[in-house]
């Protein structure tokens, strides 16, 4: 696919990375525009300005851009005097959940100011040898009052019958589990400065992977691949639990998950199709037999960390690639539920469920799946938020409903004042 940016490319990146004192929260660093961020429990990284890009579209959207990553690597000039994984060259990204959809990106940033155990670096990325710039933090503007949530195409009384029609489908045995996604449509009084949102939502979720790349924002629970060093890590969550606000009450609730039937099968089906999509890539690998629960501020999921040893040269966004879409984003089968989505679901997904992440030149990197996680729209006085729910036979509209409605409280919470 051509892209300017790619011929620009043709000039290597000059690329230097240092370490510097630590200048307290990474996102308070970030300026208005451009702001690219991936942070988690303080550490992470958040860059801005546009050093190279890479746009792309359709099936191929994946090889086409670790091609275009890895051309730009081989030429680049880098001198990374930091050496830890994410310093020296690396890209944020963003893919859409389906192959027909467009919107993935690569953005090279100007400046990456990275924060990993303690230790704090600038990287600065250019055609030529640039200074780093001066680093001062500066405030947000909070979203303004006055914002207003609607539901998006699908209302929430049309979304619970496509919810049963998922269900039959499941018992007439076309399938086993569907994931089905609904939108809420939020409009703001003034146009939306990311950091706001961006800065609550890594406050109130340190656990969650904490994001932004063009537009799209959001702070995800699961990490779909991570790579570093040769060790693959994986985080599958399905299965679902909303909190009640109560200690007591949410200790007992997360005994129910983890013995509910509904949510295990749920469950097991995302992580048979992480462990097998990472199989043929690893010498070994440890699929813990029962998941624990992971414990969020709105939900409490089944969680199961896999992890293995890489035994080829695939790049983090070639495993991505491969694990994309889990049954956690699509289904199982895939291929029928992936057709149900198209068919039923009625909403164009964009990145959301889709790979979100970084990479690095070495090939390392994270990326999670974009959930928990809104699009800007028009001139940034709309911001449309998505939450999904795996179906299965003894799913119940109501309940998905309030399941979704819980997944969609962080973003939320995040754009209201
Ligand atoms: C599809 C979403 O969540 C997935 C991840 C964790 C648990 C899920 C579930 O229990 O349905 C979903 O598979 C979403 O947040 O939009």
């Amino acid at each position: 696919m051509s892209n300017p940016a790619l011929d620009a490319a043709a000039e290597p990146l000059v690329v230097r990375s240092e370490r510097i004192d630590d200048l307290g929260e990474l996102l308070a660093l970030l300026p208005p525009d451009d702001a690219l961020a991936w942070v988690h429990g303080g550490d992470g990284l958040v860059g801005w300005g546009r050093a190279a890009e890479f746009r792309t579209s359709g099936p191929d959207r994946f090889a086409e851009a670790s091609e275009w990553w890895r051309e730009l690597a081989a030429h680049a000039v880098v001198r990374d005097d930091v050496d830890v994984p994410g310093s020296g060259l690396v890209t944020f990204g963003s893919f859409t959940f389906s192959d027909d959809a467009d919107g993935s990106v690569l953005v090279v940033p100007e400046v990456v100011v990275g924060r990993r155990d303690g230790i704090t670096w600038i990287t600065v990325i250019g055609l030529g040898i640039t200074a780093p710039p001066k680093l001062t933090a500066t405030p947000a503007a909070a979203p303004a009052d006055g914002t207003t949530f609607a539901d998006g195409p699908i209302d929430s009384v049309h979304w619970q019958s496509l919810v049963a029609q998922a269900v039959s489908r499941i018992e007439a045995g076309e399938l086993d589990k569907v994931v089905l996604a609904r939108d809420l449509v939020a409009t703001l009084a003034e146009p939306l400065d990311v950091r706001a949102p961006l800065t609550k939502l890594a406050n109130d979720y340190p656990s969650c992977w904490t994001f932004h790349v063009d537009g799209f924002f959001g702070s995800t629970p699961e990490m779909l691949v991570r790579l570093e060093r040769g060790l693959i890590t994986s985080r599958v969550l399905a299965g679902t639990i909303r909190r009640s606000g109560d200690d007591e009450r949410d200790l007992a609730l997360a005994a129910s998950l983890a013995r509910s039937s509904k949510d295990l099968e749920e469950h097991e089906y995302a992580v048979r199709s992480v462990a097998e999509a990472l199989a043929p890539h690893c010498t070994s690998m440890n699929v813990p037999e029962a998941p624990f629960v992971l414990h969020l501020p709105n939900v409490m999921h089944l969680a199961t960390d896999v992890t293995g040893v890489i035994k080829d040269e695939a790049s983090a966004l070639t495993l991505a690639a491969s694990l994309h879409p889990s049954a956690a984003v699509g289904g199982t089968p895939t291929p029928a539920a992936v057709a149900l989505i198209s068919e039923i679901e009625q909403l164009d997904r964009g990145r959301y469920a889709g790979p979100v992440g970084w990479i690095g030149a070495s090939g390392d990197g994270e990326w999670g799946i974009g959930l928990r996680s809104a699009q800007i729209e028009a001139d940034g006085t709309q911001v449309r938020l998505f939450a999904g729910c795996g179906i299965v036979a003894d799913s119940v509209p109501a309940d998905e409903l309030a399941e979704s409605n819980a997944k969609l409280i962080p973003v939320r919470d995040a754009l209201t004042p």
